[in-house]
């Protein structure tokens, strides 16, 4: 198969033409070309966009679609991708979301999809458009998987997503899956003041028309129509080689380095209007093109055992077989195709298989740790290992700020009756209601959590809208963790001279395999300066850092951090601490403090690196203590890969009613832990 790559790189020496020509081909037209069907439809991707009641009926239906990106990303392994256009996998682009804002030109006809590659915008606030900062980098990583694709003929999944404008037919929901397409063409043109790529999509399979088009619309191209290529020139100035993209206004030099790039004459283009032969040419499907199969598995997962493990494919999402809609693991023990946080009026389907979980075995998920190098640890701990044997407490002072106490478990703690192995067992075995939320902060709406969760006691931040537990209501094994949670926040409270004040709350979360919580504080209103957490199963790592709008002073938008304490470790330190003092004593006003901030601190962007990384062992407990670690610092945890739980208290003040009563609790004797 022939596919063509223009403008990007130099062509291949066969492939450069011996005497170019001198004067641009339209120029010598005197006849305007007949459009061909395709052409008609579209000629210059700047038709009016589509009004809802002008849609026209629909051949078929997709394949698949999904209301959320992130269901599309769980269920199909050709999709893994959150954010921007083009998913890749081991540097080749393997799929590809065509959405609302393709940029000017963008086409669409029953085959062939010409649009633009993401990335490195800035949206226009007037007209909400996304406008190139800068060149695109044929070094990215989208163009290098995007090019790759392409030169070695590997066919891209395409989705749709209804914000696109180009289809004549109604989108019936937020993302479809389309079908496997070629890419048949890269090349770069100049849009607004930098140049980016633009990217010419063919349709895999020609011999049967797509869901997407028009009842009754033309079936494919008759032959002649699609064996002519477009034209293709040697550029005098740089000597490379490109096709003629546009009839109108001519050939151009698609070669980012020559000073003809997106020339006409002297000047850029204004009016310009798709070359036939580029839009209507469909380039020979040769041999090696590998048959992608199936753009979707649709096993009916009934059939297979109804008990399944902690693993990845466990928690990956998969197509119903019903209705085709992507669907998440959002559930401990389902896929429900009902269990949907975006789901539309319309959706009835029922589609559903449980799987509870066959008992891990403690064994399995503490054998064969993956080796990690050194912890980070710019703090050195406090170690005590005698006043409250067997545990070795270590804890970790942040002057100004609080403290973190690590209580290290052992065999001796954790196989004691109603100890951590009973509990890690007996966790499994209920049904604690743990779920995947949506989560508060995502920059793509409707993501959940990678991990599942479930609250008790007095409402947490983060159930959301999810109605927390009544303890009364809670299984034995949750009051007997809380128990052990109070003991350990007394200890690590009143060893550093704090206040205790018993937990009321409990969010216990659950991880799979490959799950883990991303970066985030704990602080809420009301929430008492004291978390307690213990760790079931998997090792995991707990890391620590500085919040960037304090680590860097400034936030992502560029405005300066003005509660700044300068915390030892932030960047610039040195310069920030006497700006601030300055501006204590009133040696500068609050205005010449934030411009001279800002001045120190544009363009700074990042993160802070973690300054702690805790090992965290089945049965270890940890207390986080002082608010300032929950206002500067935020923490993640990672666990190895295997099933874990992690089981955190805190105190919740409240004053409603039927919230306190869900926070009360009665122990018998027998669950008052004595830390042995
Ligand atoms: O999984 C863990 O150990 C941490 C849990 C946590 O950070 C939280 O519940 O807020
Ligand atoms: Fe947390």
């Amino acid at each position: 198969m022939e596919l063509t790559l223009v403008g990007v790189f130099p062509p291949t020496e066969g492939s450069k033409r011996s005497a170019p020509e001198t004067e641009p081909i339209a120029s010598k037209r005197s006849k305007k070309p007949k459009q061909s069907p395709e052409t008609a439809q579209a000629m210059t991707g700047n038709e009016p966009t589509q009004a809802t009641n002008k849609f026209k009926p629909r051949r078929g239906e997709p394949p698949v679609w999904a209301n959320t990106r992130q269901q599309i990303n769980d269920a199909l392994e050709w999709f893994h991708c959150m954010q921007g256009g083009a998913a890749h996998k081991d540097t080749k682009c393997t799929g590809f979301l065509v959405d609302g804002d393709n940029g000017d030109r963008s086409f669409m006809s029953d085959e062939v999809i010409i649009t633009r590659i993401g990335g490195d915008c800035l949206k226009d606030n007037l007209n909400g458009n996304l406008n190139l900062k800068h060149d695109q980098s044929p070094n990215s990583v989208i163009a290098k998987s995007v090019m790759a694709s392409h030169r070695e003929q590997k066919p891209v999944g395409l989705v749709i997503g209804s914000k696109n404008q180009l289809l004549k037919v109604e989108i019936p929901h937020r993302y479809c899956v389309m079908d496997w397409f070629l890419i048949t063409n890269v090349w770069m043109e100049k849009m607004g003041k930098y140049a980016g790529f633009r990217i010419r999509f063919e349709k895999l399979d020609l011999s049967t028309k797509g869901w997407w088009t028009e009842q009754g619309s033309d079936e494919p191209l008759p032959s002649r129509k699609v064996n002519r290529p477009p034209p293709e020139r040697v550029c005098r100035d740089c000597g490379e080689s490109s096709l003629q993209v546009y009839r109108k206004p001519g050939w151009m030099c698609l070669t980012r380095s020559c000073p003809r790039f997106w020339k006409f004459g002297n000047n850029e283009p204004t009016d310009l209007e798709y070359h036939p032969h580029f839009l209507n040419y469909r380039h020979p499907r040769g041999p090696d093109i590998l048959n992608p199969g199936p753009l979707a598995d649709l096993v009916d997962r009934n059939i297979e055992p109804s008990e399944g493990l902690a693993d990845r494919e466990e928690w990956r999402g998969i197509v119903c077989p019903h209705c085709r809609k992507c669907i998440q693991r959002v559930t401990w023990d389902a896929w429900d195709c009902s269990n949907d946080v975006k789901q539309g009026p319309q959706e009835t389907c029922c589609y559903k298989v449980v799987r509870k979980m066959r008992e891990i075995s403690l064994q399995t998920v503490l054998e064969r740790p993956k080796p990690y190098s050194r912890a980070q640890c710019s703090i050195e701990p406090v170690i005590d290992k005698d006043s409250l044997k067997p545990y070795e407490v270590r804890t970790y002072e942040m002057p100004g700020v609080g403290s973190i106490t690590h209580f290290v478990s052992n065999a001796a703690i954790n196989e004691r009756p109603n100890g951590p192995n009973h509990l890690f067992s007996q966790l499994q075995k209920l049904d604690l209601g743990l779920r995947r939320y949506p989560l508060g902060s995502a920059q793509v709406p409707g993501t959940l959590t990678c991990h599942f969760a479930v609250n008790y006691g007095v409402p947490y931040k983060y159930v959301v809208s999810v109605d927390s537990k009544a303890f009364s209501d809670a299984p034995a094994e949750i009051l007997t963790a809380l128990t052990r949670l109070s003991w350990a926040t007394e200890k690590a409270v009143t060893r550093v001279g704090g206040q205790y004040q018993p937990p009321n709350e409990l969010l216990a979360l659950g991880y799979f395999e490959q799950m883990k919580i991303g970066f985030h504080d704990d602080g809420e209103s009301g929430l008492g300066p004291t978390i307690a957490t213990l760790s079931l199963g998997t090792r995991s790592r707990m890391f620590l850092r500085m919040k960037a709008k304090y680590y860097l002073g400034i936030s992502k938008n560029g405005i300066p951090t003005t509660d700044d304490p300068v915390l030892p470790g932030c960047l610039e330190e040195e310069e920030r601490r006497p700006l601030l003092e300055a501006f204590k004593a009133g040696q500068i006003t609050k205005k010449q403090y934030i411009e001279k901030l800002k001045a120190l601190l544009v363009k700074k962007k990042g993160n802070a690196p973690s300054f702690l990384t805790l090992v965290l062992q089945h049965g270890d407990l940890i207390v986080m203590h002082g608010a300032g670690l929950q206002k500067y610092y935020e923490h993640s945890v990672h666990p190895d890969n295997g099933l874990r739980f992690a089981l955190t208290s805190r105190y919740i003040e409240s004053r409603d009613e039927e919230d306190l009563r869900k926070g009360a609790f009665t122990l018998q004797d027998n669950q008052i832990y004595d830390g042995q």
